[in-house]
């Protein structure tokens, strides 16, 4: 018997079509040929018996408002709603919550925070809701943020900014939504609370009301346990978005997404104490998340490979290849934008690196890799699960068959992350390893994997577009499904007794097709003038609907068949839906420690990420160290050696805070500098230099090895920069205006701890102007009685010819190397970049010979070059372009003598005869 292949149809609902040939002229016998699945219906319908049973609401209901707001399947993960206040003069407090984690994240009061720290909140928290009372303005960093968006990146979205009255911040309000929280019947936050070295015992075990609390009390201490309420701004904060919540839950359409939608499963402290303080422009300058396009990229100067070099590229890009789930992906970005300040996060990051970097550990690596690859992530798997469940049965038999592929595959490919985390050699100091043990045991991934794997049929699921549960589960439904396959021989009999019946005249070809809500037709094709090309022998034959190609009728044979089986189909699925709702259920049972193993993966996919990076992009470990240092040997810029054939490598050294130099002896290289100058002509590499320090800080602090040889480094809370980008350009305001304020922000908000960039600053304004405020700066900086780390580079060589900045041991004089060869006949052939960083200041402006390089007249050059070096010594430059040539002497002395022979002349003397000979006497 032929057996029945159902086959994938746009609908997912497989039509049943034997087909047998009508007798043709000569009395053929009726064709044998094979049943065939053509000519499907456009209309095949929907399947919906079992599933308008427990569907209470209709199924597509969604909730459609504007981008930031609607809570749609496809979004959903997308939220974060953030909600922060000012108070008391410069007290920010913040809250967030991200539906995708079902979390929401509390900060610590900052208490000086200004709108500067606010922005460097959104920037990390990237909203998408913003929840602020009338008191805060945040339209002006919105408007920042679209332009920056608009010329720079995607990387930061513009959010909705939704004023909310004064109350709904208050404390009070707060305090009782807290309170009123349902969280604490997670299976997680017990743990957390109450057994925090216990890991996942189970959580029957730590029920807070069984430890004598009364309900509220319990729940006060539930809460204090992962929110500090001593943060009245940031608790008010997180009140206004439990009422947001509230608001969006009450007014959603239907009661449908009440309890599935912006659940909390945890609240969690968040602190930018814990976090270095780096803003937009350090982000942008550094080409972190971003790409910047140097000033001079339509201009190369030598060592320039292409004009497109440093476009497109960033820092982050360099390293997102190498996660592979999405959550690692989530997960390494988040690093990215939070660099930490908490040396045992860093060095804990840095040992998981060293560790997999082993030799020894590159078949555990590569095991944990390939698994990696194929693991999805398991929050939105579940919250597909949980609400097929409670939208009733058209969602379960809707459960996209990649809910079960990715929870197998999860569960199976964490078995290997787990397997190969248990070989690791020298893994045991890594505490992410224990905790991923722990929670991977907890999560019974083998069970879970089984309990899918029994039941759920994937590749027929994946046929199919719908969950097709294996043989052997149901007796009853193996039988049902039996005969559905039997049909087809079934119906290629029938379709031969029809065609039986049909004027050996005529030539038809007879289906007879099974449609799960249509039942059995036979179906005839039309003929040339669209009618059907038979009609039947009687009046039995009722047509029931035409297609483009056949006409469909029913006569008392599909009739009784309709009544005898045109609900196999529906049974089937029925009987499926009641054993995958099962299975949902006890897989729902495992939900939290699911997502925790998903979360842990996660977590460990970034971390990976950085070992692969450090490996591919030749890294080494920084030691960290409790001193205020950066200490740096052969140090490259992670993003320029890859545009560049040979990136020449430098040394740095700068001491921040008591522990550089104050004596007042002369400068010398064997102090501790804590600030670096550097001087040199353009193209020198000044800008590489100062950013490939920055950088080397920044990675190391994500906790990423980095690009040098070795390097010493303490930990730096804030990367000020003063750089100039494309952004500055495209701002309204000035170049200067932009300088100005990228500068004063530096010094509000350094400390001794921070480093500070500055790449030629003054440049926007009047040279005197420029050189006064730079030195100012400069010396502010140098005198601080605890001084930050600095790295300035300048082109005001009238800084050092006129000793406006006094020489000190904190101060420390560089340039970039260049070779100058006079001698040479080409100006171009007389100066080499080399690269390399040397102590001291740059004896010669090369300016005028990058001026001839690029294709300046060589006497205008020349001019150019006298003209500098009186000016750089301070000399009357007026005075000395009234020099004359001899030529323009004796021109001169000849007017000279001129004009006082005229003046001997007496007039008085003689007439007119005797004026005239005088005259003639002076012009001879
Ligand atoms: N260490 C290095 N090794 C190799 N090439 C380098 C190095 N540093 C810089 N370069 C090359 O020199 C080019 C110019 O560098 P950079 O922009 O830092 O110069 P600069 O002195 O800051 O110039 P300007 O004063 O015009 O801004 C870079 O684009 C790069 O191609």
């Amino acid at each position: 018997m032929p057996s029945l292949k159902r086959k994938r149809t746009p609908a997912s609902r497989p039509p049943i079509t034997p087909r047998t040939s009508g007798r043709r002229l000569g009395h053929r016998a009726p064709s044998s040929q094979a049943p065939s699945t053509s000519s499907v219906p456009p209309q095949t319908p929907t399947i919906s018996s079992a599933s308008q049973l427990r569907t209470p609401y209709p199924t597509d209901t969604r909730i459609e408002t504007d981008r930031s707001v609607r809570a749609t399947d496809d979004d959903f993960d997308d939220h974060v709603i953030a909600a922060i206040d000012m108070k008391d003069h410069g007290t920010v407090g913040c809250s967030y919550y991200s539906a995708e984690e079902e979390k929401m994240y509390l900060l610590g009061d900052s208490r000086s925070g200004d709108m500067e720290t606010i922005d460097a909140l959104l920037l990390q928290i990237k909203p998408t809701v913003v929840l602020t009372p009338p008191r805060v303005d945040l339209s002006s960093q919105s408007q920042d943020q679209n332009l920056a968006q608009e010329d720079v990146s995607s990387a930061y979205l513009p959010y909705q900014i939704d004023i909310r009255p004064t109350p709904e911040f208050s404390y009070s309000n707060a305090e009782s939504k807290l309170l009123a929280l349902q969280i604490s019947s997670t299976h997680e936050q017990r743990i957390r609370f109450f057994v925090p070295q216990n890991g996942l015992a189970g959580p029957e075990e730590v029920d807070p009301e069984e430890m004598g609390f009364t309900l509220q009390e319990g729940r006060l201490l539930h809460i204090s346990s992962s929110v500090d309420m001593e943060n009245p701004v940031t608790i008010g904060c997180a009140g206004a978005i439990l009422t947001y919540l509230q608001r969006r839950r009450a007014g959603a359409p239907s009661p449908l997404e009440e309890g599935n939608e912006y659940r909390i499963r945890a609240l969690q402290m968040f602190n930018l104490r814990d976090t270095m303080w780096i803003n937009r422009n350090t982000f942008t300058s550094l080409q972190i998340i971003q790409s910047e396009s140097h000033p001079n990229m339509f201009n190369q100067g030598p060592g320039k490979k292409s004009a497109s070099g440093k476009e497109g590229l960033s820092v982050y890009g360099l390293f997102q290849h190498f996660a592979y789930t999405p959550q690692g992906r989530a997960r390494l970005k988040q690093t990215f934008s939070r660099p930490s300040v908490d040396l045992d996060t860093i060095r804990e990051r840095h040992d998981f690196i060293g560790v997999f970097s082993r030799p020894d550990n590159l078949a555990a690596l590569d095991k944990m890799t390939k698994a990696l690859k194929h693991i999805k992530n398991l929050r939105p798997v579940m919250v597909n699960l949980r609400k097929g469940i409670s939208t009733g049965s058209a969602k379960i038999t809707g459960f996209k068959t990649t809910v079960w592929a990715s929870l197998l595959a999860f569960a199976f490919y964490s078995i290997d992350i787990n397997d190969a985390l248990r070989e690791v050699s020298g893994a045991h100091i890594l505490t992410l390893r224990s905790k991923a043990l722990r929670v991977f045991e907890a999560a019974q991934l083998y069970r879970v994997g089984r309990m899918v794997q029994e039941i759920v049929d994937i590749d027929n699921s994946e046929e199919q577009g719908r969950t097709v549960v294996k043989q052997g589960i149901d007796r009853e439904l193996d039988k049902i499904k039996d005969r559905y396959d039997g049909l087809n021989s079934l119906l290629r009999h029938v379709a031969l007794d029809i065609a039986a019946t049909i004027p050996a005249t005529l030539d038809v070809d007879v289906n007879v097709i099974y449609f799960p809500q249509l039942g059995f037709n036979v179906a005839i094709p039309l003929n040339d003038h669209g009618g059907a090309e038979y009609t039947g022998s009687d009046d039995d034959w009722e047509l029931m609907f035409i297609t483009e190609n056949r006409a469909y009728f029913k006569d008392f044979r599909m009739r009784e068949m309709d009544e005898k089986l045109g609900d196999i189909y529906g049974i089937i699925c029925e009987k499926e839906i009641e054993i995958v709702y099962d299975l949902a259920q006890r897989v729902l049972r495992y939900e939290n420690v699911l997502v925790d193993a998903s979360d842990i993966c996660g977590d460990i996919d970034s971390l990976l990420a950085l070992t692969q990076a450090a490996s591919f992009y030749k890294l080494t470990r920084p030691r960290m160290v409790e001193q205020n240092v950066i200490r740096i040997k052969g140090g490259r810029h992670i993003l320029q050696e890859l545009t560049v054939s040979s990136y020449v490598p430098n040394d740095t050294l700068l001491v921040g805070g008591d522990e550089s130099e104050t004596n007042d002896a002369s400068s010398s290289t064997d102090s501790n500098p804590s600030m670096l100058l550097l001087t040199g002509p353009n193209y020198s590499g000044k800008s590489v230099y100062i950013k490939q320090v920055a950088l080397i800080v920044y990675l190391a602090q994500i906790g990423s090895f980095v690009p040098a040889d070795s390097a010493e480094l303490g930990v730096t809370d804030k990367i000020l920069t003063k750089i100039n980008t494309q952004e500055s350009v495209s701002k309204i305001q000035s170049t200067f205006m932009n300088d100005l304020q990228q500068i004063s922000l530096c010094l509000k908000q350094v400390t001794n701890r921070s480093l500070v960039i500055i790449d030629e600053f003054g440049k926007g304004t009047n040279e005197s102007d420029g050189i006064g405020l730079a030195c100012g700066i400069l010396d502010y900086l140098l005198c601080l009685e605890s001084p930050a780390k600095v790295i300035a580079a300048t082109h005001f060589h009238e800084i050092f010819e006129n000793n406006f900045l006094a020489l000190r041991p904190r101060l420390h004089l560089g340039h970039m190397e260049v070779q100058v060869r006079e001698e040479t006949q080409e100006v171009e052939d007389q100066i080499t970049y080399l690269y390399n960083f040397r102590p001291g200041r740059s004896n010669k402006s090369f300016g005028t010979i990058c001026a001839a390089i690029n294709g300046i007249d060589p006497a205008i050059v020349s001019r150019a070059n006298e003209i500098a070096s009186l000016s750089a010594r301070g000399e009357n430059i007026v005075a000395a372009c009234a020099v004359l040539s001899s030529e323009e002497m004796q021109d001169l002395e000849e007017a000279n003598s001129l004009a006082r022979g005229f003046l001997e002349i007496d007039f008085s003397q003689g007439g007119p005869d005797h004026v005239k000979a005088v005259f003639e006497g002076l012009f001879e």
